[in-house]
């Protein structure tokens, strides 16, 4: 009832201790608490809080215009209300090295249990479009110098993102995830990989667990967690994919309201009533309402 029981901390010790049993770790996003609800109740490892989807959220387009505090505000509500660890996208850090280690402490009290920082300039793109540009090594290895400096918990996980693979090509990501590795990245993000063979040879040549981005219409081909875990990826993430879902039903539901009036033809495609407070554990609330309306005070 109201949030998760168990602690930040502990969320993040289970994390990291799961990661290292080498297994695949999927991590579907939340595009609020709720859906965060959901992706714990089917049995997923963890939840993702989506840069792009967290600006769409705000009618905005993915290009670095939401502020620290918008984003720790937000990947805090959705991470008290489940028990999963929630990673959030951190951009590229909300500034320079100092900001970097402002934005990991400040998602660490709000209960995350990681994050991710992007080599792209300020303002970032989205990385599966053309046109964006990353910053030097230099300047990418302090923000994630930063980042890992900066955290008071061991535990929460700092990964780098490089988007430097559509620019440069494979051979620079692998040169950019070693030196943020050697950095302090306890993870790497390469974005968008071209094929399965790519994600192979990240993965082959790090010591540090790889993640892949499964974002629809983008450049990598959306394979499936089994492909991926044979070439040795570590964590998976669909980040915007409830969103795109969530509001591909919506429309559709306003589509019909406009041309037969009422919903009822939708009825099938909507989470129920029931459903719904099931995933809310409504019947929690009343019991604690009974127990205190019926409690007595004796003399
Ligand atoms: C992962 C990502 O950074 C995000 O904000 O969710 C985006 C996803 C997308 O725009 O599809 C990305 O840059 O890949
Ligand atoms: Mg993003």
């Amino acid at each position: 009832m109201l949030y998760a029981k168990t602690p930040a901390h502990e969320k993040r010790r289970l994390f990291r201790e799961r990661l290292a049993t080498g297994e695949l770790l999927c991590f579907p996003g939340a595009f609020n608490p709720l859906s965060a609800k959901l992706i714990e109740r089917k049995g997923f490892d963890g939840v993702y809080i989506s840069g792009a989807v967290l600006s769409a959220d705000l009618g905005l387009p993915d290009i670095g215009l939401t502020t620290l505090t918008e984003v720790a505000q937000r990947a805090g509500q959705i991470a008290r209300v489940t028990d999963l660890p929630s990673i959030v996208d951190a951009d590229t850090g909300f500034g320079e090295a100092m900001n970097v280690a402002r934005t990991v402490q400040t998602l660490e009290d709000a209960g995350l249990a990681g994050c991710h920082i992007e080599d792209q300039v300020n303002p970032k793109r989205c990385g599966h479009l053309d046109g964006k540009e990353v910053v030097g090594t230099s300047t990418a290895v302090q923000r994630i110098r930063s980042a890992a400096d900066a955290r008071r918990d061991d535990n929460f996980l700092i990964m780098a993102r490089t988007d430097i693979r559509a620019l440069e090509g494979l051979d620079a990501a692998i040169d950019r995830s070693k030196a943020l590795v050697d950095a302090g990245a306890d993870a790497i993000f390469g974005e968008a990989m071209r094929d399965l063979s790519e994600f192979e040879q990240l993965a082959a040549a790090l010591d540090v667990p790889v993640l892949a981005n499964m974002t629809e219409f983008g450049k990598s081909e959306l394979f499936t967690v089994d492909q991926l875990r044979d070439v040795g990826v570590r964590m998976v993430i669909w980040p915007v994919s409830t969103l795109r879902m969530a509001m591909g039903a919506t429309e559709r539901a306003l589509d019909t309201l406009l041309s037969e009036g009422n919903l009822t033809s939708q009825l099938g495609a909507m989470q129920h009533r029931a459903d719904l407070y099931d995933l809310l554990d409504y019947e929690e609330y009343n019991s604690f309402d009974s127990s205190i309306f019926n409690f007595q005070i004796t003399k």
